[in-house]
This record gives C-alpha cells, structure tokens and sequence, in this order.
C-alpha cells in the first residue's frame, strides 16, 4: 500500500486545483480519475455546451436579423461546427492534463473506491493518506421509461459526438440541458420538440422566466409539450417513437434525455470510511466540506450543492483555505447562475419568493424589456430585469435577469451584494446610455416611484 498526504478522488473542478496547489508545494498527491480528465464542465458540459451555442446562437441570430431589415441565408455546416466544439473540449482537456503533470500529481486512471478508512483502492493501486478530498461530481439520471433502455438515446456524454444534424428531434426534459441544446438543435436546424411533465420550463425559478423562454422556443419553431409522460420508447430503421401519455406518437432521428443528474457514489463504498450519504446518495458535509469521517471531504456537485462549475472551483479556493488553518465556510457566498439559452437567464442570491418563505419584509421591482431603449434599438423584444429588496434594511437581496447576454450583466448585482450595498447607491450612480446596463438604476428608479409588483 502507498502513502500520499493527499488523495483526490475526480479530477473535477474543485480537485485539480487542489491536487495541483498541493503538490506543487511539495506534497505528495494521488488523484484516481476513471474516465476523461477535467470531469463534466470540460468535456461533457459547459465547455462543449456553450461552444455548441455559440454556432447556434449565430444561426439564430442571424435568422432574426430580418426583424431589423436584414435577411441572411443560412447554411450550416454541422461536421464543421461540432469539430470546433470537439477540438475546444480538448485542448481544454490537454491543458488540465499538463497542469497536473507539471505540478507533479500522480494521477491513477482508474474508478476508485475506499478499502478502509482513509484507504482508497484504484485498479492496482491501493493508497492511505490523512486528507481525502472526493469530487466525483454527477451523471446523467436516466429514468425508467419502457424500452428507453435498449435505444441509443443521446445524454449530454454522448451528444457531443454527434457527426450529423438530425433533421428531427426530441428532448424529453424542460431544465437547463433540454432548453440550451433543444434551443441549440433548433436553430442549427433541426425540427425539435420539447416533452415537459409538469407545466413550466426551468420550474425551479420564477414562472415569468419559463414563460419569457417559451415564447423565445416558439419563434425557433420548438414545439413544447406540457404535461405530458412518456410512456414508451421504441427506435427502428433510423428513428425513435415516443409514445405519449394521451397516445399520441412522436417521431424524430435523435432523442435527447435530459431528466436531472445523480451522484456518482455508487461505486464508492463510502461507508468503508464512514461516509456516510443522504437519502439521495449524496455526500453528507457540514459548513466546512468536511464529511462523516475524518479526514475525508468532498466538494462540488457529488455534495448536493448548486451544480455549477464556480460553485465547485470556489468550495476548492474555501477548502484550501480550511485545510491551510483558515477560518472559512462554505455557506457564505452569494450564488449567482446563468442559462444560456437565447435570451439567457442570469440569476443571482433570492427570489422575492424565497426571500419571504425566510421570513424577510421583502419586495420586488420589475422592468420589462420593452422599456429598455438599448433593448428597443437592438430589436430585443422578450425578457425583464427584476430586483428584490429588504424593505427594512434596503439591502438589494436577489435578481433576476432575462434578457441578451443577462449572464454578463448579472455580474453587477452580484457585486452589490456581495459588498452589501443599498439599492440608493445603484440609483444614484450614472451609468452609460444606451446600454442595458443603464436599466439597472432605472429599475431601482421604480422603488422610489413606489410601483412595485
Ligand atoms: C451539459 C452540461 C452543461 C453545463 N453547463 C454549465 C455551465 O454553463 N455553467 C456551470 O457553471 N455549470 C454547468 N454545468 C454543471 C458543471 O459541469 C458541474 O457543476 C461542474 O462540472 C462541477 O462538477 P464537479 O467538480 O462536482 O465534478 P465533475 O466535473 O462532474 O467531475 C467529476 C469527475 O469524477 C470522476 N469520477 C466519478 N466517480 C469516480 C470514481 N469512483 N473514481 C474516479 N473518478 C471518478 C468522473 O469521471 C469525473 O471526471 C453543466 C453540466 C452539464 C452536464
Ligand atoms: N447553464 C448552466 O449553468 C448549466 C447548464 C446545464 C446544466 N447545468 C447543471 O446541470 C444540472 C442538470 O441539468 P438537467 O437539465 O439535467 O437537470 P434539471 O434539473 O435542470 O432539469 C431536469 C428537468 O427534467 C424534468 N424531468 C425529470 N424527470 C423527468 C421525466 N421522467 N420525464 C420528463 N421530465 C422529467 C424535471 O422536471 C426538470 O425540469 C442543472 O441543474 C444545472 O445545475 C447548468
């Protein structure tokens, strides 16, 4: 059996920062990876994802561009633009695989599991260490429809591979993976229906936000299908039926299933340390990433935390912090996010609706898009900004953004909160006109106004 000072199970986004920092300052670290280096984001997630985007929003904008006079014609060539992707995916991929190399990691390709408390088995190699960070991340959560199994039905691992354009497709899931590359397929080209099961699309955030991204899905010619179950899946010659609740059927060359993640701790053997999982299968951790056994942490996506990259890659910067004698937790950030659909969402800390389930004299201010003159100029007609504010202490608490790029300017709320300033002082400052940023004093305009929703 090895000994390491430190074994990091997963190269996702928080461990291969840690494994990197810790051996280059002279520790000797042991990081299992079982399958591609850099986890999710770089190979199967945000990177291939958004840089998908990037040639469908170009297509799409470039459809609408007629809204302005302007009509373009648009050929796509898909081999061409999923190439890109693939070749951005792997020079991210080689560039994680040289910063642990360089920093002298000792990296394991193998699925990893505890043998003993602080004991970590992978292929041959058996390793001890005092500290073990898992960060083992999520897989996609295939749910049991009848004869789904048997088909080659894509998931986000597999649909990057695509060498062809289907001509048609169907998305079964309405979360953030169903609408940014349903919308993605669509404006590539490809006929694209979406299957919902409940009555809104991102239905964990405000309903206007899933309604604004319906309307945007309807003028990309995506059919969405609420309510509706599929009760079996079937693929011959080339394509897939979908059999719906209400019998209906549904054809397409490519089926995307995009129901949600679950951890990957299957194959750990957690409690051989004495970690133990929720009733999920996620790892169970206190304010300081610390799990049931001692020792033993685990950070990003496998700890049940918002799944996003930064979220992961932070908790590395807070645990590092911890592990270095820093007096840091995990529960104090503010979290911003982002859905890269056309227009995108940015959201960031509480929705008026969490804010009063927390008991805080909260209210809202809304501006629509229609009132944006940049947004009038520019021909964006769909979306809003909204602001939440404590009443009482006039601290901005959350926002929500719909609108073009409202990943980029959600920056500026994020700012503000996190210094904890009021939203006086986003009134009183004097911003660029015409931009969409100078909406955001106007919208804090409306609090004097008095004309909340
Ligand atoms: C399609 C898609 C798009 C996304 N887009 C965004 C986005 O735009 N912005 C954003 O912030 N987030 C996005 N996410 C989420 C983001 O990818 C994850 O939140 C992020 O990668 C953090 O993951 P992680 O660090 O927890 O682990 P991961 O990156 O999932 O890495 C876990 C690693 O552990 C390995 N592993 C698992 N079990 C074992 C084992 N037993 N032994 C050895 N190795 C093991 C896995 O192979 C994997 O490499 C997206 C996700 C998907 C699927
Ligand atoms: N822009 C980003 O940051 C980004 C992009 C993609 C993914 N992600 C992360 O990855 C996570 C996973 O994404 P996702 O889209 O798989 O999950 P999700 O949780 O966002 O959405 C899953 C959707 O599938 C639906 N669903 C579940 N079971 C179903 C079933 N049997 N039939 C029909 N619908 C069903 C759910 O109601 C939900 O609307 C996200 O929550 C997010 O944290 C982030």
């Amino acid at each position: 059996m090895e000994r390491a000072d430190l074994i990091v199970i997963g190269s996702g986004q928080g461990g291969i920062p840690l494994a990197a920092d810790f051996a280059q300052a002279g520790r000797n670290v042991v990081l299992f990876e079982r399958d591609v280096l850099g986890g999710s984001c770089i190979n199967y997630g945000c990177t291939p994802s958004k840089a998908f985007l990037a040639a469908a929003h170009a297509a799409g904008r470039a459809r609408q561009a007629e809204n302005l006079g302007i009509h373009a014609q648009i050929r796509v060539d898909f081999p061409a633009v999923m190439q890109r992707v693939r070749s951005i995916r792997d020079s991210f991929n080689q560039s994680v695989r040289k910063r642990l190399e360089d920093a002298g990691v000792k990296i394991v390709f193998a699925e990893a599991s505890f043998t003993g408390e602080r004991i970590v088995t992978g292929g041959e190699v058996t390793v001890l260490a005092p500290i073990i960070v898992i960060n083992t991340g999520t897989s996609s959560l295939i749910p049991n429809i009848p004869g789904l199994a048997k088909t080659p039905y894509l998931t986000n691992r597999s649909f990057f591979e695509l060498k062809q354009l289907p001509p048609r497709a169907l998305v079964i899931g309405g979360g953030y993976i169903g609408l940014e590359l349903g919308q993605g397929l669509a404006r590539l080209g490809s006929q694209t229906q979406i299957i919902v099961r409940g009555d809104r699309v991102l239905d964990r955030e405000e309903s206007e936000v899933g309604e604004t991204l319906v309307k945007a899905l309807e003028r990309d010619a995506i059919e969405v299908h609420f309510n509706t179950k599929v009760e079996q899946v079937a693929y011959t010659d080339g394509s897939f039926t979908l059999t719906l609740d209400r019998q209906d059927k549904l054809q397409a060359e490519a089926l995307l299933v995009a129901t949600g993640r679950k951890p990957n701790t299957q194959t750990l053997n957690a409690s051989a340390t004495g970690v133990e999982l929720d009733e999920r299968g996620y790892i169970k951790i206190d304010d300081h990433f610390h799990t049931t056994c001692d020792g033993v942490y685990a950070i990003g996506d496998v700890a049940g935390q918002p799944a996003f990259t930064h979220v992961s890659w932070e908790d590395y910067r807070r645990l590092k912090a911890i592990l270095s004698g820093e007096e840091r937790k995990r529960s104090d950030r503010v979290l911003g996010y982002a859905v890269y659909t056309e227009p995108q969402v940015g959201r960031v800390g509480m929705s008026l609706e969490q804010a009063q389930q927390k008991g805080i004299n909260a209210r809202c201010v809304t501006l629509q898009m229609s009132q944006i003159a940049r947004a009038i100029e520019w021909g964006h007609d769909l979306g809003f900004y909204r602001m939440v504010i404590d009443n009482d202490t006039d601290k901005i608490l959350g926002a929500t953004l719909v609108g073009y790029e409202a990943a980029e300017i959600v920056h500026v709320f994020m700012a503000i909160i996190e210094a904890g300033i009021t939203w006086y002082l986003l009134e009183q400052s004097v911003h660029i006109h015409p931009t969409y940023g100078e909406a955001l004093p106007s919208l804090a305009r409306l609090l004097i106004d008095n004309n909340t929703l």
